[in-house]
C-alpha cells in the first residue's frame, strides 16, 4: 500500500503531445474547482527535479514552458526510462504522494505503463482525457518536430490502443474549452459533492481560447 494522505475520490489522467496544452488546459479545470478541490501532478515533476539536481539546471526553467527544457528533453526521456526500466510506477509514486485533494489531476502521462499504474491503484477513481491539436496550431505555440524525441514513445505511447473517457481539441476552431470541459467538471463537482445535483456549468465562467 501507498503512503498517501488520502485516496482521492477523482484521478483524471490527462495525456497529449508536445504543446498540445495539457498544462494550460489542465490548469484550467484547477482553477475551476479551486485549489483546495483540485491539484495537479506531473509525473514529470519528481524526474525534472532529480535531473536538474545531478546536473546542475534550473529546475523553474525544466518546469516551464519556455524552450529551455528542449535543449535537455532527449537526454530527460533516457534517464527517466533507465528509472522506468527498473520500475514503471516509480515516478506515478512519487508525483502522488502526499497529494490530499479529492481531485487529482495527472497533467503527463505518457505510456501504458502510466495509465496502467492509476487504473491498477485507483480503478473506481481513474479517467483518461486526451487533449489533441493540430501540428499548425502546436507549431504556433513553438514546437518544431525533433526526431528521437516526438517519434519516440515519450510522444507516441498513448497515440493508439487506449479508450480515452474524454478527447478534448484545444484549438481555436473547435467547439470551446468551456463546453468540452463541463462533462469533466461535472464529474469532479460530483465527485466531491455526491449529492449536489447542480449542474457545474452555472459555475463555469468563459474559458477563452
Ligand atoms: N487554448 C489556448 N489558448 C491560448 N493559449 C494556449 C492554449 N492552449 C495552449 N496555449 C499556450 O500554448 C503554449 C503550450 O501550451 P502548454 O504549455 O499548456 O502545452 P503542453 O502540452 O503542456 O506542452 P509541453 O508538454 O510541450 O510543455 C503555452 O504558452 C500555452 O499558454
Ligand atoms: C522527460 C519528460 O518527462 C519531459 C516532460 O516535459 P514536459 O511535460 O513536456 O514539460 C518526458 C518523459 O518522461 O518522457
Amino acid at each position: 500500500m501507498e503512503d498517501r494522505a488520502s485516496e482521492p475520490e477523482l484521478v483524471l489522467v490527462f495525456s497529449g503531445k508536445r504543446k498540445s496544452g495539457k498544462d494550460y488546459v489542465t490548469n484550467l479545470i484547477r482553477d475551476r474547482l479551486g485549489s483546495e478541490v483540485c491539484c495537479i501532478l506531473r509525473l514529470s515533476g519528481p524526474l525534472k527535479l532529480q535531473y536538474a539536481q545531478e546536473h546542475g539546471l534550473d529546475l523553474d526553467e525544466l518546469l516551464g514552458p519556455g524552450p529551455y527544457k528542449e535543449q535537455y528533453r532527449a537526454d530527460m526521456i533516457q534517464w527517466g526510462e533507465t528509472r522506468r526500466r527498473q520500475d514503471p510506477g516509480f515516478f506515478c509514486r512519487l508525483a502522488t504522494r502526499g497529494a490530499r485533494q479529492p481531485v487529482w489531476v495527472v497533467s503527463d502521462a505518457r505510456r501504458l505503463s502510466d495509465l496502467q499504474w492509476f487504473w491498477s491503484e485507483f480503478p473506481r477513481q481513474t479517467r483518461c482525457v486526451r487533449i489533441q491539436s493540430s501540428e499548425k496550431t502546436r507549431k504556433q505555440r513553438g514546437w518544431s518536430f525533433t526526431a528521437g524525441v516526438d517519434d519516440a514513445e515519450s510522444e507516441c505511447g498513448l497515440d493508439s490502443g487506449v479508450e480515452f473517457d474524454w478527447v478534448i481539441t484545444n484549438e481555436a476552431d473547435a467547439p470551446s474549452l468551456e463546453e468540452q470541459l463541463e462533462p469533466i467538471l461535472k464529474m469532479a463537482t460530483e465527485a466531491v459533492s455526491p449529492s449536489s445535483s447542480s449542474s457545474s456549468s452555472s459555475s463555469i465562467n468563459a474559458l477563452n481560447h
